[in-house]
C-alpha cells in the first residue's frame, strides 16, 4: 500500500487532520534540506511536499521564487533531489513524500526515467502545477505503474465539470487551492473554504487537503477543522530565507513554527 494511503488511513482512524509542511528541496543548499525532513517530521509533519526548484515557477510568490533562485544557485536539479529523498529514507521509511514541480524538468528527464527515478528513491505521489488531468494520460500510465499518486490541484475557478475530471484522475489526495493568485498570499477565507470543500466532496472520495495562505497556527488549525490536511509553504521558507546565512539554526526554526501548529490543529 503507497504511504500516502495508509497516513490517510490512519489519520482518520485518530480522527486528526494531516499537515504538511513544504520545503523547496536545495534551499538554501542540498546538503541541508534531509535535516531540515527529520526536523519537520520530528515536529508533527505527517506528510511532506518538497519542491523541485524551477528557474520559472509561475505559479509561486516571492518567496517560494527566491527559494528556487537559491536552490538552483547551489545546483540542485532534478537528480539531486532524487538524491535527497534517498538520504531521507536512510532514516524515515515511513512519512510520505510529494514531489511537488513543473513539467519542464520533468519531460527533459523522461516520463518513464522520471516515474521509475521516483519510486526508487521512496517518492509516494507527484503534483505536477502546470500539467492538467487531461494532458497526463502518458505520465499517468507510467505513474501508476510506479505505485506513485498523482495529485491535482482544484482552485476555486475550477468549474464542476473540471472537478469532476480531477477527481476521477486525481489519486492519494486532492489539493484545494484556497485563494485566486500565488503561493505566499495573505489571508486565507475559511467560511469561503469550508462551503467549497463541503461542495467538491460530491466529486471525489479522496481526502481533501487546503494550501495556499495558512501561515500560523491559528489559520492551521482554522482550516483543519473543514479540511483532511493543511498545507504549509511560505510561511517555512520565509524562515529559511530570513537565517540563511545560519543554516545550522533553521532546523529548530522550522521545528518551532510547525510544532505550534501542530499543536493548534490538535486542541481543536
Ligand atoms: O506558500 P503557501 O501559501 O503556504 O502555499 C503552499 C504552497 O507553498 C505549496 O504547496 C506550493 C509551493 N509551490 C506551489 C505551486 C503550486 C501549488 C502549490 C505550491
Amino acid at each position: 500500500m503507497n504511504r500516502i494511503d495508509q497516513c490517510f488511513a490512519r489519520l482518520r482512524e485518530e480522527s486528526r487532520k494531516a499537515l504538511i509542511p513544504y520545503i523547496t528541496a536545495g534551499d538554501p543548499a542540498p546538503q541541508y534540506t534531509s535535516d531540515f525532513l527529520h526536523a519537520l517530521v520530528d515536529a508533527g509533519a505527517d506528510l511532506l511536499e518538497i519542491g523541485v526548484p524551477f528557474s520559472d515557477p509561475m505559479a509561486d510568490g516571492p518567496v517560494i521564487q527566491k527559494a528556487c533562485e537559491r536552490a538552483l544557485k547551489q545546483g540542485t536539479r532534478l537528480t539531486h533531489v532524487f538524491e535527497i529523498v534517498r538520504e531521507f529514507r536512510r532514516e524515515d521509511a515511513r512519512t510520505p513524500i510529494v514531489l511537488m514541480g513543473y513539467l519542464n524538468p520533468i519531460e527533459r528527464m523522461g516520463y518513464e526515467t522520471f516515474a521509475r527515478e521516483c519510486q526508487a528513491a521512496g517518492v509516494d505521489g507527484v503534483l505536477i502545477v502546470d500539467m492538467p488531468p487531461e494532458e497526463a494520460d502518458q505520465l499517468s500510465e507510467y505513474l501508476r505503474a510506479h505505485q506513485l499518486h498523482a495529485v491535482y490541484l482544484i482552485a476555486p475557478t475550477t468549474s464542476d465539470e473540471r472537478a469532476a475530471v480531477i477527481g476521477r484522475h486525481g489519486s492519494g489526495y486532492l489539493y484545494y487551492v484556497s485563494l485566486k493568485g500565488v503561493t505566499g498570499s495573505a489571508t486565507i477565507d475559511v467560511e469561503a473554504v469550508s462551503r467549497q470543500l463541503e461542495h467538491l466532496r460530491q466529486f471525489s472520495d479522496l481526502p481533501l487537503c487546503v494550501g495556499f495562505g495558512i501561515r500560523d497556527a491559528q489559520s492551521a488549525a482554522a482550516v483543519a477543522r473543514v479540511a483532511d490536511g493543511v498545507i504549509v509553504g511560505s510561511a517555512l521558507v520565509r524562515l529559511i530565507a530570513d537565517n540563511a546565512d545560519t543554516p545550522e539554526v533553521i532546523a529548530t526554526k522550522l521545528a518551532n513554527t510547525l510544532a505550534g501548529m501542530r499543536e493548534a490543529m490538535d486542541r481543536h
